[in-house]
């Protein structure tokens, strides 16, 4: 069984808010995880579900008001220097950093805070300049306050890499962030997890969490809703998948062969149908327990028998994004938010 790296145990946090009118919020409500040695570990939420929190508590920024946190083997409490020589933590791509300052000199300044010997930091600070990808992008020797945003992130990152920790708590990695800059975060996210490094992010992309994560858990109203690899999530949630039906054929045709599939699958289509430059496009949908081939068999009988041409049938898989809007309910309010977040 490999080594967890990360262990929350129950958390729970309160803050009070408003001198007046006191409000208390329950950020987190018992929350527990393990993330294992090598693992990239995603928390997916809506806005003010607890991620950030939980983030500040395992980076030993926050304490919390119930249960208890483990990072490499160390309290986040009662030992948290211990833990803060073994973790690299990037809250905001911008904060922190020397505005006057170029990258390669920001990263001396916090290599020496470090307490990096001068001799071995100089040449650690060219090897993560290149990790990052930052030197290829001029980024090395600008200020940091001409830096793009995505400049800006690959030094973050740099500086995470420095003390190259064994884990790495990263919030919203990717926020804001050109593609190119996100692919390259991923990249060495990706590269820092299989070199046995743990990752523990945040994120409001499910496109991102899908690409780079082992293992993810959908946390809503400080607690965690549904824990799991990408698969099992989409498993877990839905219990079947869509057929997708291309089909070539005469206009007038289309709609008698499409009114037999009806009266075949009427229950089961899902989606619209549409009819564009002679291509019937239809979805049906199966269940994960059934097998596939005899709806497969009765659409490719159909069409041959009204000289229709199938052209693709594929199968298409819910998205983590679905399993994320089911789970966390009604998502209209940050709608706008995570829809932006996941169009890059
Ligand atoms: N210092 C604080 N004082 C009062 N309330 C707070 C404080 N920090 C967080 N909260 C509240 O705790 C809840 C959880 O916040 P948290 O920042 O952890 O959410 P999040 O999942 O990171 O959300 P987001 O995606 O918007 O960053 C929210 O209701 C938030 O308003």
């Amino acid at each position: 069984m490999a080594e967890a790296m990360i262990e929350a145990s129950n958390l729970v946090k309160r803050f009070v808010s408003g001198r007046i009118r006191r409000r208390v919020v329950e950020a987190l409500r018992g929350v527990s995880f393990r993330v294992y040695k090598g693992e990239i570990y995603s928390f997916l939420g809506p806005n003010g579900a607890g991620k950030t929190t939980t983030v500040r508590i395992l980076a030993t920024l926050l304490d919390p008001d119930g249960g208890e946190a483990r990072v490499a083997g160390f309290d986040v409490v009662k030992e948290r220097w211990e833990v803060r020589r073994r973790i690299g933590v990037m809250l905001s791509v911008e904060r922190g950093f020397y505005w006057k300052l170029t990258g390669r000199e920001n990263l001396y300044y916090f290599g020496r805070l470090y307490g990096i010997p001068s001799r071995e930091l100089k040449s650690r600070i060219e090897e993560v300049l290149d990790i990052v990808g930052l030197k290829d992008l001029g980024g090395a020797d600008k200020p940091f306050e001409e830096m793009s945003l995505g400049m800006k992130a690959r030094l973050g990152l740099a500086r995470v890499l420095l003390k190259d920790p064994e884990v790495l708590i990263l919030d919203e990695p990717t926020l804001g962030l050109d593609p190119a800059s996100a692919r390259t975060i991923r990249g060495v996210i990706k590269r820092l997890a299989s070199e046995g490094r743990t990752i523990f992010i945040t994120t409001h992309n499910m496109v991102e969490a899908e690409l780079v994560s082992d293992r993810a858990a959908i946390i809503v109203g400080g607690r965690i809703a549904m824990e799991g690899t990408p698969d099992e999530l989409k498993k877990r949630v839905f219990n079947s998948v869509n057929l997708e039906f291309k089909v070539r054929g005469d206009g007038q045709a289309a709609k008698k062969f499409f009114s037999k599939v009806r009266s075949e699958y009427a229950n089961r289509l899902v989606g619209g149908v549409t009819f564009s430059e002679g291509v019937l496009t239809f979805r049906i949908s199966v269940s994960r327990e059934e097998p596939a081939e005899p709806i497969i068999d009765y659409v490719t009988r159909l069409a041959y028998q009204y000289k229709f041409k199938v052209l693709e049938i594929k199968a298409l898989e819910p998205s983590l994004e679905d399993v994320f809007v089911a789970v966390s309910g009604s998502v209209d309010a940050q709608q706008g938010r995570v829809r932006g977040r996941i169009a890059r």
